[in-house]
């Protein structure tokens, strides 16, 4: 139903009015108000208009009851809110606190402050009738008009929000998350696509990744807005704090993902902006996650290594001493650097079993021939096809796999002819398939992606 009020900030009502009802406000808010202290259980009676979708939505519960919770969560679900942003402004701190852990929830607002205001309408709606008429329509519109510089603020509010949410009762922030792991190697992802800039510090997510006293993981990932045409931008903190170029388990669990979160159905692929470049994964309808790497970059002084280059100017096969034993290593950065080795000098294949990683690792991450730390990949041949690896990432220790890790040891393998263009390689936590394409010189990783749990945690 259309509101006579011709007033600017607010352009349409319409809807079943006995529940509920949309208003766009001046500052494209879409908003959902609920008139009625019943619970409206059937989602399409709160479906807006089509011409409204894609808007950000915004909902005030009125009645402080909790109902979005609830009747809201099932309506979010819906398709036609696919890649709406939802704000959700609750006028309690219990609210903000429940309301937060809806996925599609991309910040609440906590508005109690404006409950005053907000009363206009609660009070109102109290005595609305059951089946109102188009006249106690238009009283909640005037109501409502007269929060309209509440409505300004709250725009201004979301965004101080992203910066600073609200407090919750123990003084400590909320953040909402939802775990994946791709072949074990787990990250706590973080819809970050309202802002450029990571929602929680280094220092926040080297807690969030703690094991014992956090959620626990080896990375937290952001999905950001894209940049130069590209669909999102990703970010990511080892369990360290460190900041790493890319991550390619990471990248296949952010596909998934941002595919749950625009509710994709088919086969999609995104344009993904790292601090490597453009890297394109794939979801399958299999779940499988296909990823174009990009090409491989052997220029030492950019993996970065000091050890020397050969005559193509590639460290492949060349000595490193490490505590005095001297290791045959292959240089390789796919976006983040990377030491590929299949054993000490003079010996033959590698006993991964017996290999002491936690021992052996470390002195490879920090060693002063790598400036920016490295990742390491321990390799063993099974095959000319088939390799298989343990690996210490920089900034995460020993991990179940590691996705950029298996595309640089392949180009290594293949640099050292031991293997041929396309292999699977075996890691702690499964096998991922890559190929080094010659055509386009471009290295494709296909793995899975899995979610584990969602949760909010207190910052
Ligand atoms: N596990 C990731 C790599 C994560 C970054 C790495 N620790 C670094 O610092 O470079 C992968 O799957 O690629």
């Amino acid at each position: 139903m259309r509101s006579r009020d011709s007033r600017e900030n607010f352009v349409n009502t319409f809807l079943n009015p006995k529940y509920v009802q949309w208003w766009m406000t001046h500052d494209n808010i879409l908003t959902l108000v609920k008139t009625q202290s019943i619970a409206c259980q059937t989602p399409s009676l709160l479906r807006p208009p089509s011409r409204l979708l894609r808007r950000k939505v915004a909902c005030i519960d009125v009645h402080d009851r909790g109902w979005i919770g609830t009747s809201f969560t099932s309506l979010l679900g819906k398709r036609y809110f696919a890649s709406s942003r939802i704000v959700v402004m609750a006028t309690s701190t219990f609210l903000v606190q429940r309301l937060a852990s809806i996925p599609q929830t991309s910040s609440v607002v906590d508005t109690s402050c404006f409950k005053e205001l907000l009363q206009y309408p609660y009070k109102h709606s109290r005595y609305v009738p059951y089946n109102h008429s188009h006249r106690s329509s238009l009283v909640i519109s005037r109501q409502l008009s007269s929060v309209r510089p509440v409505m300004s603020q709250v725009s201004v509010k979301e965004k101080q929000a992203t910066w600073n949410p609200p407090p919750l009762e123990n003084d400590k922030r909320s953040l909402h998350f939802v775990k994946y792991h791709g072949l074990g190697n787990d990250f706590i992802l973080v819809d970050n696509r309202d802002s450029k800039v990571p929602k929680i510090s280094p220092e926040e997510a080297v807690e969030l990744c703690n094991r014992n006293f956090g959620v626990g993981g080896d990375g937290v990932i952001f999905v950001l807005p894209g940049v130069d045409g590209t669909d999102y931008s990703m970010r990511i903190f080892n369990s360290d704090g460190s900041e790493p170029e890319m991550c390619g388990n990471g990248i296949r669990c952010m596909a998934r993902y941002i595919a749950k979160l625009e509710n994709a159905i088919e086969s999609r692929s995104y344009k993904i902006h790292t601090l490597a470049g453009l890297i394109v994964p794939c979801v399958r309808e299999d779940g499988q996650v296909v990823v174009d790497m990009g090409p491989p970059n052997l220029n030492p002084a950019q993996i970065p290594t000091k050890l020397p280059g050969n005559e193509k100017g590639f460290v492949v096969r060349a000595p490193l001493n490490v505590s005095g034993k001297t290791w045959i290593v292959t240089c390789v950065s796919m976006g983040n650097p990377h030491c590929v080795t299949f054993g000490e000098q003079g010996t033959q294949d590698l006993d991964l079993d017996a290999l002491p990683l936690e021992q052996v690792g470390p002195l490879f991450e920090h060693h002063q021939m790598f400036p920016a730390r490295t990742n390491t990949e321990f390799v063993q041949v099974l095959s000319p096809s088939h390799l298989r690896m343990r690996v210490w990432e920089r900034g995460a220790g020993a991990t179940l796999a590691c996705g950029t890790g298996a595309c640089a040891l392949l180009v290594a393998a293949v640099l050292e002819q031991r293997a041929g263009r396309k292999c699977r390689v075996d890691l702690p936590g499964g096998p991922l398939e890559i190929e080094w394409r010659e055509d386009d010189n471009h290295v494709y990783m296909t793995g899975p992606a899995e979610a584990v749990f969602s949760g909010t945690a207190f910052l």
